[in-house]
């Protein structure tokens, strides 16, 4: 059933008709004294001491319209799909498969899952731990003898977003005196600019790659043998300086890597759900096997409050429902994620993945074509850089960004006043955002000048834009894992509803096979008729223009 059959999307949309002039931040505010304690929830971890406290209170929902948005995922059988993703059903309808990333963090063995490769799990994390521990404990040598000081993590998409994120957000648990470095690119001007920094005798390099198939990756990791048997001279010694991770062990040793220096994974490990997998590896190296598995418990703990709590006191599911109020009833095109934390620098890039690639889909489960709107554009940054780029528009804009502001109450680095002053502004921001500034504040404020017409418009702020603040205690490694899967979580809500498969990817396609026929027309071998004028020409160009 496509979403808008659900009676409550009925209801929501009539509530927005009636609501849209008359529903603002400021009157639901000056009504309920007590709306910050009722739209307000905290998720405590069971396993660990991941928390998140959320504010919901500044969004433009009354409790008719959040009644109605919890019955719309009651409608739409969210709750059965949940138990079936847990359970390992295959809801990953168009490829056939389980979606079982919850089986790589169930710490608890709370969670009971069958299906092929999930009594394995343990065993690959104790790989995992072993190695890691031995890159660590410099056990592990080069093939000159020498300890490992760098580590190159080659993946792209989600073979490197959930590493080079988790890294960065941990980086004051890293150990210091190994480098990390995370080529993605195909421009070999990434994997130069990394290998510059190393040395053959103590790198190591992580081929990183669910199929072991990608043109970027397996470019680049030749390219990387290339460059260290240049000294190495030996293939023998590429044992001791290349592992993979990947689900493909036949591709994976045909490349030359051994099968004892491969960490297996399953086809029901989606790409951008797999840094809870043997794609972790680079994170637990870079902060350890336990931060490692901290960060699983949390996302474990995650896993049990969106399988258990009500919907209302639900935090993916909270999150998920707002975001549809505005994605489809406000006609909010982007959803912007702010983190007022310097090592969640690249939260809002790790889930342009993770969302965008989920539900940026317009066909449902059922191959009908949607006629409502689907996953929002995703962005953002972290801290106040935002503040003194892009803020602006939010503000004062034609567009309507709902955004979720998250900062810890503690600091990994409390340095005089920066703390208060980070948190000062990820608090006044959202506040005046709500609730805005009218035109007799801003008469009174301008004096003299009030009778400047244009000037007093041109300071004047709307306000009722929407937000959500996430305050966790401190970005540690559980809470970290928590947060991830809190928004793991959303995203399957919202593609529950939308009726879409979140969990196929088939739109990343045309463009690679695309580009794969267009190669060697570079080289001027083969004809440019099949393709447009426009590209036909492009090539053409840069045909003259090389040397
Ligand atoms: O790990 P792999 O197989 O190299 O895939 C890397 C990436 O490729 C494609 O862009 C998509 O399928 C992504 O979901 C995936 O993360």
């Amino acid at each position: 059933m496509p979403a808008t059959a659900n009676p409550s999307w009925k209801k929501l949309q009539e509530l927005y008709e009636s609501n849209k002039d008359s529903l603002t931040l400021n009157s639901l505010f000056a009504q309920d004294p007590k709306r910050f304690e009722k739209l307000s929830t905290e998720f405590k971890g069971k396993y660990t001491d991941a928390n998140i406290f959320l504010d919901y209170s500044k969004n433009i929902v009354n409790d008719d319209i959040l009644k109605s948005l919890l019955s719309l995922v009651k409608e739409a059988n969210v709750e059965k799909l949940r138990d079936e993703m847990y359970a390992g059903e295959h809801i990953n309808t168009s490829e056939g498969r389980a979606v079982l990333h919850t089986a790589l963090r169930n710490v608890s063995g709370e969670l009971k899952q069958n299906e092929d490769g999930v009594q394995d799990v343990t065993a690959v994390l104790q790989h995992m731990k072993q190695f890691s521990d031995s890159i660590r404990d410099e056990s592990w040598k080069g093939y000159t003898g020498k300890p490992i000081k760098n580590v190159v993590n080659i993946g792209i998409g989600g073979s490197d977003l959930g590493p080079v994120m988790v890294t960065e957000a941990l980086k004051s648990y890293i150990k210091r005196d190994i480098n990390f470095h995370f080529v993605s690119n195909i421009d070999g001007t990434h994997m130069a600019e990394a290998l510059k920094a190393c040395d053959p005798e103590n790198t190591l390099f992580i081929v990183a790659s669910k199929t072991f198939t990608t043109q970027e990756t397996i470019t680049n990791a030749t390219t990387a043998r290339d460059w260290f048997l240049q000294s190495a001279k030996d293939k023998a010694h590429v044992a001791k300086h290349f592992v993979a991770l990947s689900t493909n062990t036949e591709a994976v040793t045909s490349f030359g890597i051994a099968q004892e220096n491969m960490f297996q994974f399953w086809d029901w490990v989606g790409g951008r759900y797999s840094l809870w997998s043997a794609i972790g590896l680079t994170i637990a190296i870079a902060v350890g096997y336990e931060n490692f598995h901290q960060l699983l418990a949390g996302a474990h703990d995650i896993d049990l409050h969106f399988k258990n709590a009500p919907l209302e006191e639900n935090l993916p599911v909270l999150l998920a429902v707002l975001g549809i109020w505005y994605n489809d009833f406000y006609g909010a095109q982007t959803h912007a994620i702010l983190p007022y934390d310097q090592y969640l620098h690249k939260f809002a890039d790790y889930f342009q993945q993770g969302d965008m690639e989920s539900n940026g889909k317009y066909i449902t489960k059922s191959g009908q074509h949607v006629d409502y709107q689907t996953g929002p554009i995703i962005w953002g940054q972290a801290g106040t850089n935002g503040q003194h780029a892009f803020y602006q528009l939010i503000h004062q804009g034609t567009k309507l960004i709902p955004c979720d502001f998250i900062f810890p109450v503690e600091t990994h680095n409390p340095i005089g006043e920066h703390h208060k002053i980070l948190l000062s502004n990820a608090l006044a921001q959202p506040e005046a955002l709500a609730f805005g500034k009218d035109e007799a504040t801003v008469k009174k404020e301008l004096g003299a000048q009030a009778s400047n017409e244009t000037l007093v418009k041109s300071k004047v702020f709307p306000g009722n834009k929407p937000t959500n603040s996430l305050v966790v205690q401190k970005i540690t490694p559980a809470t970290l894992g928590a947060l991830i899967a809190l928004y793991e979580h959303k995203i399957f809500v919202q593609g529950a509803v939308w009726e879409i498969n979140s969990f196929d990817q088939m739109g990343v396609e045309l463009g690679k096979v695309l580009a794969k026929s267009i190669l060697p027309k570079l080289s001027g071998n083969g004809s440019t008729d099949e393709l447009s004028s426009s590209t036909a020409g492009l090539i053409n160009y840069y045909l003259s223009h090389s040397k």
